[in-house]
């Protein structure tokens, strides 16, 4: 009877962060995706990633295996190419070239990184802008810049679309919020940024990065918080403040010292994680919503092209 007395007198205890739920998520979407491919279909058309994969590093053939059976999953064509860590500058721009020209692969990417001989960033301008699944073509960022928006109307960079969409998708509302993104590389933080800072999120944005003078005082402030910079356990609990939303984006792999194996670890440390009111996990976070953008991105386009 003590007890129940004290439940109605005293705030709620701390009941922990609430799971920004990127696999579950991930799955609604690829059952949406499933029903636009299934309609794409019933017209005759199919779309189709193709990948290309240089070399042989593990890691990269697995997230490339993964793309493929998400593929496999919502009816998606999967077109593979693997080419081996010696190709030449002129053979790789040749498989762009076929890419670009044949009408099954409706989108692609070109894993990253690509080897060191190889001119990335003229491999990555030679992509047909209308079928860069990774949506970071040049022309791509500039409509991002631009304010290009309609509808599936250009592709969105991957990872900082799953994190707007992620966090859509749990009614967390980022209109008027100081949001601090951490790390400015193109994949994730520079794009985050202006993704954030459109009319339709109307988020407050930091971008954050090693130049930044007391980072302390800036994240002390942030309600939303994106680590984007690979660095185990970087985000501390006395730096944000109790209620934040918290998104891990960076995996380092480290040494489990009790398992002697490795283990991906996020940017956040699981102290600070504890002091949000949402977090999401890594892995099952943001990884996962980035794989379900890229399938977005390949039924988008194949929906442009068929209007
Ligand atoms: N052109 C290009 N586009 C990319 O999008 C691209 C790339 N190159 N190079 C490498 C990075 C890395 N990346 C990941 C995406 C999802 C997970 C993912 O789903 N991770 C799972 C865990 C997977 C595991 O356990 O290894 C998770 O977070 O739950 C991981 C990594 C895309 N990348």
């Amino acid at each position: 009877m003590a007890e129940t007395e004290q439940q109605t007198t005293q705030a709620p205890a701390a009941q922990g962060p609430q799971r920004l739920d990127g696999t579950a998520t991930a799955g609604a979407i690829k059952g949406e995706l499933a029903e636009r491919v299934a309609r794409l279909k019933e017209r005759g058309i199919v779309p189709g990633l193709a990948t290309v994969l240089v070399g042989d590093d593990p890691a990269s053939h697995s997230y490339v295996g993964g793309k493929h059976r998400d593929c496999a999953e919502v009816g998606i064509a999967s077109i593979r190419r693997e080419l081996p860590e010696t190709v030449s500058q002129e053979e790789l721009e040749a498989v762009i070239d076929e890419l670009n020209a044949d009408p099954a692969c409706t989108g692609y990417i070109v894993q990253l990184p690509l080897p060191g001989h190889i001119d990335t960033q003229a491999i990555l301008e030679r992509i047909d802008p209308d079928k860069d699944a990774d949506g970071l073509h040049p022309t791509n960022l500039g409509r991002l810049v631009l304010d290009v928006y309609g509808e599936g109307e250009a592709p969105l960079p991957c990872t900082p679309h799953g994190i707007v969409e992620l966090l859509r998708r749990h009614h967390i509302d980022l209109v008027g919020k100081d949001v601090v993104v951490l790390g400015r590389g193109i994949t994730v933080g520079r794009p985050l940024g202006l993704l954030l800072s459109r009319r339709d999120v109307n988020a407050t944005v930091t971008l954050a990065h090693t130049g930044t003078r007391d980072l302390d005082a800036v994240l002390s402030r942030a309600d939303v918080v994106v680590a984007a910079i690979g660095v185990p356990h970087a985000v501390r609990p006395e730096q944000v403040k109790d209620g934040v939303v918290l998104l891990d984006v960076g995996v380092s792999r480290v040494l489990d010292t009790a398992t002697g194996k490795k283990r991906l670890t996020g940017d956040v440390h699981p102290e600070a994680a504890a002091k949000a009111s949402w977090v999401s996990p890594n892995p099952g976070g943001v990884g996962p919503m980035t794989r379900a953008m890229l399938l977005v991105n390949v039924v988008d386009a194949a929906e442009r092209a068929a209007a």
